[in-house]
């Protein structure tokens, strides 16, 4: 049985604990959940699960794996203690890795301590067809990402705009370091794209703001001279927070999962 310790009780949070108890009990015990807000502490079963008050005690427990569900400034301040107190790191709030010198830090920390950071597909998915057109070279990667208004504002690119609630436009094109510095909460799938494919600089990114948007919908195109893909998936925003795919939670469990088999799949 593997212990996890999970950073961020929001949202998504909230999906990935309970998925962890009702489907992944045969493989993973959760030791305890840290938020910078105050939780009130989930069941698992008669028990309640402990809340740690500090981001030290979270350190100093003996979980194998954290799991960073919260935000990017989470992944800046927690990552490389993390590793250094020799524990696995998943990241969800992957655009904190389009800062170089972060993700390098982090690189090296998992080599020094023999740890390894662990990305999820998050709220989209087909990293390994991705990874693979980028390995052979010549790759061309975008992604085009679709959301409603209400899931998009607040963004610090739009200052105080508010988007129309009648009219579907584009909002954003530029690449995926842009696209995180200005939709932090809504293009850490781009800049996972990016990082597993031909890096933020080259990843093209649009942002399409539609009031009659269905769900979160991300269209990734990765192509070069001999291979073309074309990925499509719509996943439905959390009622708490319509910024976030509940797939990105449920990819976390997915994730876990894999780590507990003795089968990969890439
Ligand atoms: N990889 C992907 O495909 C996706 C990644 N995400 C990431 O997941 C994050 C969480 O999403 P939601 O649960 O919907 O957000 P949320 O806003 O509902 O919850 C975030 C929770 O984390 C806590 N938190 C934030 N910063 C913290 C810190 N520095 N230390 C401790 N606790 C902290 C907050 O208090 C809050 O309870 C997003 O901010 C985003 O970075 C979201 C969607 C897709
Ligand atoms: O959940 C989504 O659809 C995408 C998202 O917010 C992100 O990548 O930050």
């Amino acid at each position: 049985m593997k212990k996890i310790s999970i950073i961020g009780y929001g949202a998504l949070g909230k999906i990935l604990t309970r998925a962890v108890l009702e489907k992944l009990e045969y493989a993973y015990e959760i030791a305890g959940i840290y938020d910078q807000a105050k939780i009130d502490a989930p069941q698992a079963g008669a028990k309640p699960i402990h809340v740690y008050t500090t981001f030290e005690e979270l350190l100093k427990d003996d979980a194998d794996i954290v799991v960073e569900i919260a935000g990017v400034g989470a992944v800046r301040a927690y990552g490389q203690k993390v590793l250094a107190a020799k524990k696995d790191l998943i990241i969800t709030s992957v655009g904190a890795l389009a800062d170089d010198r972060l993700y390098v830090d982090l690189r090296k920390a998992a080599e020094k301590n023999g740890r390894r950071i662990h990305i999820p597909s998050g709220a989209v998915g087909g990293f390994d067809i991705i990874r693979t057109i980028a390995l052979m070279g010549g790759a061309d990667v975008e992604i085009e990402s679709t959301k409603a208004p209400k899931s998009l504002n607040g963004a610090p690119y739009l200052e105080e705009r508010v988007l129309p609630a009648d009219e579907k436009r584009e909002i954003f094109a530029g690449d995926a370091r842009a696209a995180i510095a200005g939709f932090p909460k809504n293009t850490n799938v781009a800049v996972a794209t990016a990082i597993t494919g031909v890096g933020v600089e080259k990843t093209r990114v649009r942002i399409i703001s539609d009031p009659e948007a269905a769900g979160n919908t991300h269209r990734i195109h990765a192509e070069n001279e001999r291979a073309a893909a074309d990925i499509a998936i719509t996943s439905k925003p959390d009622p708490a927070n319509p910024k976030s795919s509940v797939t990105a939670a449920w990819s976390v469990a997915a994730l876990l999962a894999d780590l507990a088999s003795p089968v990969r799949f890439f």
